[in-house]
Order: structure tokens, then C-alpha cells, then sequence
């Protein structure tokens, strides 16, 4: 639905020129939640906001069903603009409008009926359970409500696709959480497809389908989120899990402290809940040692990783390990 091919973007500085972002190509389909995760600086804002062309790029296209949107003209623009909502970091409200005035706001642009602006704002109020906020000001409003307030000015015009610039970064965790349910459930419902990025990989891990890893403007590890959590690629990608944490405890392992043989064992879902350890126990001549487990559980699916030490004999200790391997569980020896 969305394909981004080549695309770089340059900031110039009298005679400097920055390549925030730097030549990324990325396929996003109809109807997933795609995540785009790095640190700051990364580039990830730049590349956001260069899909809707907040941000023109430098060079390379973006396609969106078909139609290449880096070549439109500004009255083009403006209509495919309509089929792109955006939230922000910090809301963007507008102080001296009330909440319905807000969502009221981008279907006064269009010029729509007044009673039907009404309708629309009623439902969308409704939608996002503001109904009895309808009347006060931002200020008047915690951050999440806020939040809410911007997603369903976002969804006015019936968007195709939901951008999201860090859209829960402001947010405590428990609210976090109730903003993630109800892009999840935009998703669900409406079918918009949903491109955020974030800072936050228990945002990746809560609602996102697929992700990028960006670092210094390109994308260093793209994945699904269950294999980015069973076997990531990159070791920018496994700092991300380890800020998770459940996966501290992995940091002060040292295999050299230890004199068995340790093991990292990654499984997805229905292998999660099958008795492993007890069957390697029973199966082989050998002793095992739990040092650290933990279960993450994806908007998917579950992956679950333990750190095990393996002592006895050198051979018993080989075929324990290629018995898990036949098991579907992946092992990586630390
Ligand atoms: N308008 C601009 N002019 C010059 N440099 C810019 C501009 N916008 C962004 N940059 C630079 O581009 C790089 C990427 O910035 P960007 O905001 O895209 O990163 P980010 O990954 O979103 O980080 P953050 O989460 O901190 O916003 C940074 O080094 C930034 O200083």
C-alpha cells in the first residue's frame, strides 16, 4: 500500500549538507500497524513526516496505492492529504478551541454541511469516549484525553492511512496503554493502516505487526515483531528488547563465572507452554541450571526466552541441545 523506494532526505547548513535520512526503501501493507523504532536522532521523524510531505524529500519516491505522491502537485496534495491523519508527540490542539471545535476543524476546511459536521463530530466523540468533554478546553484535559482529542480530528476526513509521531511518548504507562488499545482498535474496525514510530519497544511489542530499526538515517533491521523478538539480527535491535524489563537480569550473566555450558533458548507461542526443561532433565544424563526467563507477550503471539546452564557430560550436553533444536526452539549458545 505504501512503498517507499530510495528515499533520502538532506538538511544544507550554508555549504554543509546532513543526511538525515538516507536512502530507504520499505513496503508497508494495507491494514498493518508498522512501527519504525530508534534512538534520537535517528531519523525518524524526518521520515515520517516526509509521507505526508510535512517534509519534501530529497530524492526517491513515495507510492501510495500507486499513486506517487513526492510528484503531486499542491491542489493533489491537498486531496491526498485528506487519506493521511497524524498525531504528535504533543497533541497539536488548537488552546482556544473547544474539543468539538477541534474535531470540527479539518471537515470546516472541506466546507461540509454544518448538521453534518455535527454528526460526524458527535460519533467521532463517541468513538474515542469524549462525548462528555465535548465542551471544555485542552487545557481542561489530561494528556491521554488530549491524545484522544487528536486521534479523532484525525480520523475527520475517514483517512486510509494513521502517521503517528510519537504519539505516546508523552504519556504514563497505564495511559500509554489506553491510547495503544484504541489505535489497535482503529486498525480492527475502520482498516486503517498505521505507520508510527517510537523510541518505545514496548509500544513495538504491544501493537506492532511488522518494524524498522533506523539508525543514522537508514534502516538497519527490518522485521516481524515476533521474529525480531525470537531472533533479532542486529545488536541495535537486541539493546532495544534488553530495555524491556523483564530482560535486565540477561546483562550480568557472564558465561565465565559459570562452568556448565549456557544456552539462550527463544520459542514462540505453543512452544512456550511445553514442559522443555523437564524433558532435556529426563531425556539426558544432564543437570540444568535456570539462570533467567522471561515471557513477552506480542499482540500476536507469545515469545518466551530462558538462559539455562547445561552441566555433564560434553556429548549429553550436545544431543540435549539438538534435541531442543528438533523441538522448534531456537538455541544460541552464549
Ligand atoms: N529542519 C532541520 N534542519 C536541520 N537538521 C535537521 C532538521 N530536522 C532534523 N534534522 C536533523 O536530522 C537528524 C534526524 O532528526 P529526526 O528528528 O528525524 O530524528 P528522530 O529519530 O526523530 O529523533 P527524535 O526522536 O529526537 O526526534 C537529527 O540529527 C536532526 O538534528
Amino acid at each position: 500500500m505504501i512503498k517507499i523506494e530510495n528515499l533520502s532526505k538532506s538538511f544544507k547548513d550554508n555549504k554543509d549538507e546532513f543526511w538525515a535520512v538516507k536512502n530507504v526503501s520499505l513496503d508497508i501493507n494495507r491494514g498493518e500497524i508498522f512501527g519504525i523504532i530508534g534512538l534520537s536522532g535517528a531519523g525518524k521523524s524526518t521520515l515520517i513526516r516526509c509521507l505526508n510531505r510535512l517534509e519534501e524529500p530529497t530524492e526517491g519516491s513515495i507510492i501510495i496505492d500507486g499513486v506517487d505522491i513526492t510528484n503531486l502537485s499542491k491542489g493533489d496534495l491537498r486531496k491526498e492529504r485528506k487519506e493521511i491523519g497524524m498525531i504528535f508527540q504533543h497533541f497539536n490542539l488548537l488552546s482556544q478551541k473547544t474539543v468539538y471545535e477541534n474535531i470540527a476543524f479539518p471537515l470546516e476546511l472541506e466546507k461540509m454541511d454544518k448538521s453534518k459536521i455535527k454528526e460526524r463530530v458527535d460519533k467521532l466523540l463517541e468513538y474515542v469516549e469524549l462525548t462528555d468533554k465535548k465542551n471544555a478546553y485542552p487545557s481542561q484535559l489530561s494528556g491521554g484525553q488530549k491524545q484522544r482529542v487528536a486521534i479523532a480530528r484525525a480520523l475527520a476526513n475517514n483517512p486510509k492511512i494513521l502517521l503517528s509521531d510519537e504519539g505516546t511518548s508523552a504519556l504514563d504507562p497505564k495511559t500509554t496503554k489506553s491510547i495503544l488499545a484504541l489505535l489497535s482498535k482503529i486498525r480492527q474496525e475502520l482498516g486503517v493502516t498505521i505507520v508510527l514510530i517510537t523510541h518505545q519497544m514496548e509500544v513495538v511489542k504491544d501493537i506492532c505487526d511488522r518494524v524498522a530499526i533506523m539508525e543514522n538515517g537508514k534502516v538497519i533491521e527490518e522485521n516481524t515483531v515476533e521474529n525480531l523478538f525470537k531472533q533479532p539480527k542486529t545488536k541495535t535491535a537486541q539493546a532495544f528488547i534488553d530495555t524491556l524489563s523483564s530482560n535486565f537480569e540477561e546483562e550480568i550473566i557472564n558465561p565465565e563465572d559459570f562452568k556448565g555450558k549456557l544456552i539462550r533458548l527463544s520459542f514462540l507461542g505453543n512452544n512456550a507452554k511445553q514442559p522443555i526443561v523437564s524433558k532435556i532433565i529426563r531425556n539426558f544424563n544432564i543437570d540444568v541450571n535456570i539462570l533467567s526467563g522471561n515471557i513477552n507477550k506480542l499482540q500476536s503471539n507469545s515469545v518466551g526466552h530462558l538462559i539455562l546452564e547445561l552441566l555433564g557430560d560434553c556429548e549429553e550436553v550436545q544431543k540435549a541441545i539438538e534435541f531442543l533444536n528438533n523441538e522448534n526452539v531456537h538455541v544460541e549458545v552464549i
